[in-house]
């Protein structure tokens, strides 16, 4: 059960990279300063700590949502199974996904839950759900998503305005009311056994696939997230700091933007040395474009963005898809009951530029 351990601190001697700290206190006063370092941190790596963002007994909540879900039968649990067509909602066995172009599986088990179906509760907009999320739908599930959304927006919001985009721009794309792949999960990962290596992928390199992910530890006591710093060719360890979110872009920000803004690669991997012994749990919420958004940059709302789209290659970020379409494609080529070989990785990627990964 998360929460009841001792954990060992996270290692000192292990490749690590700092990571900003933006204040959300101060980003909702609109603090210049804090505005000029959010802005830094979404341009160059993608990734920030978050603190005071005000979600932590509702994270506690999801956490033990997450357990008493992982609790049950496998069997049971399979009833809810995501399928291979590409929807991301519901649960995810362990060894379902690939984590790479051989077709190596994944460890992680998760269960995604939409935030349509969290706000329309006791309506149903995706799909059903174990009996342990309907349980927790009302009083758990309902105020973590609505928390996320707020803080989301608000980040959403500021970057905007920074982007030169009239106000309510990047809402217009993230339009509550419209279904979406927007969605909370949380992850279990299984103590690393004896002989697998430090730097086997739990969960595969991979870019996140819309806007903005919160992301939040159990505890923040056990490392595992990994990321792989623009220039470098070499993994490293987010440390997980107590009280801190770590958010992060996805692609759909990188595209709306022209790549101003930055989704960049990471993993997850056993937490490093002793902690590698304990489960490892985290809680995500995603923050994805209205499923009818065609996925391309926001040039004409934005001379910033124009400028950017003039100087990058023709056509780089025109993916012709809408977000539903990029979301369930990138979905399904990574299970692995779709693998045919490479090309099947392949097809599940995003706008992530490592070469190994076409
Ligand atoms: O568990 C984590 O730390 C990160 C998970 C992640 O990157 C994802 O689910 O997209
Ligand atoms: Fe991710």
């Amino acid at each position: 059960m998360p929460g009841l351990l001792n954990f060992p601190p996270f290692p000192d001697d292990v490749p690590t990279h700092p990571l900003l700290v933006v204040d959300y206190e101060l980003i909702k006063k609109r603090d210049q300063a804090e505005i000029d370092k959010l802005w830094k941190a979404a341009t160059e790596l993608g990734f920030w700590y978050l603190k005071n963002h005000g979600v932590d007994q509702e994270a506690d909540e999801m956490f033990e949502m997450g357990a008493e879900t992982m609790r049950l039968p496998l069997e049971e649990k399979m009833k809810y199974e995501q399928g291979d067509e590409g929807m991301s909602f519901g649960y995810k066995a362990a060894g379902a996904n690939a984590t790479d172009e051989t077709g190596a599986l994944d460890t992680v088990e998760f269960i995604n839950v939409a935030k349509d179906d969290a706000l329309a509760w006791p309506n149903k907009v995706h799909r059903d759900y174990p009996s342990t999320v309907n349980a927790r739908m009302e009083n758990t599930i309902k105020p973590f998503v609505q928390k996320s959304l707020e803080v989301n927006y608000t980040l959403l919001e500021v970057l905007g305005e920074r982007l030169g985009l009239p106000k309510g721009a990047l809402e217009q794309v993230h339009l509550l009311e419209e279904p979406s792949g927007s969605e909370t999960r949380v992850i279990k990962n299984p103590p690393r056994p004896d002989g697998m290596p430090e730097d086997k992928a739990a969960l595969g390199a991979h870019t996140d696939f819309g806007s903005l992910a919160l992301k939040s530890f159990l505890h923040n006591r056990l490392g595992g997230l990994q990321v792989m710093v623009p220039g470098t060719e070499e993994w490293q360890y987010v440390r997980p700091i107590p009280g801190h979110a770590i958010c992060n872009l996805g692609d759909a920000m990188t595209i709306f933007s022209g790549g101003i803004l930055r989704s960049n690669l990471h993993r997850v991997v056993p937490p490093p040395k002793e902690q590698g012994k304990y489960e490892r749990w985290s809680l995500v919420f995603f923050t994805r474009p209205g499923y009818s958004v065609v996925l391309r940059p926001l040039a004409e709302q934005s001379p910033i963005i124009a400028e950017a789209v003039a100087k990058a290659p023709p056509g780089k970020y025109e993916t012709g898809q809408t977000s539903k379409d990029w979301f369930a494609r990138r979905i399904k080529y990574q299970r692995i009951n779709n693998r045919t070989g490479p090309e099947s990785w392949r097809a599940s990627r995003g706008t992530e530029h490592k070469p190994s990964a076409y």
